[in-house]
């Protein structure tokens, strides 16, 4: 049987192949990911890709995408992203997922935004047929969080602050909380996501919805192909 990590590198692999030459790339964050930048590396290294540009979305991406040779920019400098290839936390049948396990989901909405073709890569673990299973992160600015934290305890959504190893809050790349939703399974995922959208003080959640058109999942036997209708 294979292992969670031989899963996130088979669709990983699936993705490198994806990407083309004389492109702007984006490359998200996270485990899986990973695997795709390294391997990635190997292919340039092999053939160089000669790619338009690479953006990505955290510090610890950008770190192994420079390990692996290659240049990153800013989002700010690319008109827009070709192809962007990400991972996910969720996933259900509607191509919908919850995202920011890692705390990068800010700049990872930024970026699949603005990009024109937007693929995920999981392992079958992540596959859902509603929405949950997993807390929902929500980034908050400090100064509004514990308004925050109370209207989503009252709402029932049983927040809880995201904690590093040594109990402190975690702090985004902007300088913010991020308060977990630990309700299961979301209620409605579009309302909540338009609630949070609408509220004062949150940044951005890991609600992406509609936003995917692709995703690559490796299962025990091959990797499934799922595209947006
Ligand atoms: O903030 C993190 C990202 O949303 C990741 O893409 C997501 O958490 C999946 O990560 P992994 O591939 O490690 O399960």
């Amino acid at each position: 049987m294979a292992t969670q990590d031989e899963l996130k590198k088979q669709a990983a692999a699936q993705a490198v192949a994806m990407v083309q030459p004389n492109t702007v790339l984006g490359v998200g964050t996270g485990s899986t990911v990973a695997f795709f930048i390294d391997l990635l590396g190997q292919r340039n290294r092999q053939t160089p890709l000669n790619l338009k540009a690479l953006v990505t979305t955290s510090s610890r991406s950008k770190q192994q995408l420079e390990a692996n040779g290659f240049t990153v920019s800013e989002l700010a400098e690319v008109a827009q992203v070709d192809l962007c290839i990400d991972g996910a936390d969720r996933v259900d049948h509607q191509l919908d997922g919850i995202k920011g396990g890692g705390g990068a989901l800010t700049l990872e909405k930024n970026v699949a935004i603005n990009a024109k073709h937007n693929v995920w890569i999981v392992d079958q673990s992540k596959v859902v047929d509603r929405l949950g299973g997993f807390p929902l992160p929500v980034e908050v600015l400090p100064v509004s969080c514990e308004q925050n934290f109370r209207r989503f305890d009252r709402q029932g959504l049983q927040p809880a602050y995201r904690l590093k190893a040594d109990g402190s809050r975690y702090v985004t790349h902007y300088g913010n909380y991020i308060i977990d939703l630990h309700v299961d399974p979301l209620p409605i995922p579009a309302g909540l996501a338009a609630m949070l959208d609408s509220t004062v003080g949150v940044v951005e959640h890991g609600l992406f919805l509609g936003m995917t058109d692709e995703v690559l999942i490796a299962t025990e036997s091959k990797i499934e192909h799922w595209t947006r209708k």
